[in-house]
């Protein structure tokens, strides 16, 4: 059992043989992502002082005013990451195309892709609301020293060889798996170091939150709606708590620790939901099954859907294993 007060560094160190790969990258992999993290992290806590609220005046990929803090963090995480000589490609959010790196030098020996969302829970930025970041990893499947491809992107969910999440919140945590169990660290801004706060992350198997922009109510299919009428009515251990941060961080990661469902289902407005497979989806449904908890579109589950775009979107409903297994239950039975 890992030593509570251990650090992000040692916690690797200790865990590099549970890697199916080579230690040493996961601890560089890992490492980056947590520098990149602090220098987000210090951006953010003083987003009200600095020019970093707002619109930054592009539109991204997606159709959607990048925010300031959008393109830093995407700029942060893009740029720690292709300074590490183990990174091949990265495919951001905020970014059209993936990024093909150093496939000049045939002679590099770089075996991953990273796929982040560098600020999760844009429209929270300028309202001090908690925001996060996401990244899911894989290991290329194109031959090594060849430039990417975007077949090393369009992989399912259940090759990832380490997902996770940094949460800008009260405290700042960085959470993740490498498909050994979910460990979450949190931040001593103090001395800008990652301490084991919350070892072997696990969600209750059952849940009283369910986590839905209740806004988008009229345009759900009839079985989400089923499940919402089901989540309020008195009866039993319900009605239910309803909590949305509208930051898929911060509500899968207070689900995580209390037990709940997030909805992001497809509505008459998005006929796929707004979730985006290779950022949001695959990353945080890696986590939920290595947290004893679920993640589908309604139907399918997550990990096992064959991306076929760079930026496509999926419903998606994951957390407490049987709440998700309810909404399931709704959705085939509104069939
Ligand atoms: O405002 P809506 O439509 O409810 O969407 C909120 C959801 O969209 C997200 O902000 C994702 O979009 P971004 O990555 O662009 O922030 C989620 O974090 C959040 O749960």
């Amino acid at each position: 059992m890992a030593n509570k007060k251990q650090t992000l560094g040692e916690f690797i160190i200790e865990n590099q043989a549970a890697f199916k790969y080579s230690s040493g990258e996961l601890s560089s992999l890992i490492n980056s992502i947590r520098l990149a993290a602090k220098v987000v992290n210090h951006e953010v806590n003083k987003a009200g002082l600095v020019d970093i609220i707002g619109a930054a005046g592009d539109v991204n990929i997606q159709g959607e005013d990048q925010q300031k803090l959008d393109v830093y963090a995407n700029e942060k995480f893009i740029q720690t990451l292709t300074n590490r000589n183990i990174v091949c490609g990265i495919a951001s959010e905020e970014e059209d195309d993936f990024i093909s790196i150093n496939s000049q030098d045939e002679n590099h020996q770089n075996k991953y892709v990273v796929l982040i969302d560098p600020l999760d829970g844009s429209s929270n930025i300028d309202v001090n609301v908690s925001v996060g970041t996401i990244f899911s990893i894989y290991r290329r499947v194109t031959p090594i020293g060849t430039p990417v491809t975007i077949e090393d992107f369009l992989q399912r969910g259940n090759q990832q060889v380490a997902a996770g999440y940094v949460v800008y919140g009260t405290s700042t945590m960085l959470v993740y798996t490498t498909g050994h169990g979910v460990n979450g660290f949190t931040l001593n801004p103090a001395i800008g170091t990652f301490y084991l706060s919350h070892p072997n992350m696990q969600f209750p198997e059952n849940g009283h939150i369910y986590s839905v922009n209740e806004g988008n109510y009229i345009h759900f299919p009839q079985g989400i709606k089923n499940y919402i009428k089901y989540c309020q009515k008195e009866e039993g251990d319900r009605p239910y708590t309803s909590r949305y941060i509208g930051s898929l961080v911060s509500d899968f990661h207070r689900n995580m620790i209390k037990g709940g469902v997030y909805l992001y289902p497809k509505s008459s407005l998005n006929s796929n939901g707004k979730l985006r497979l290779l950022y949001e989806c695959n990353p945080m449904a890696f986590l939920a099954e290595q947290a004893n908890g679920k993640a589908s579109d309604g139907f399918t589950r997550i990990l096992d859907i064959q991306p076929t775009e760079l930026h496509e979107r999926v419903p998606f409903v994951c957390g407490s294993k049987n709440m998700v297994e309810k909404v399931e239950e709704f959705m085939r039975d509104a069939q």
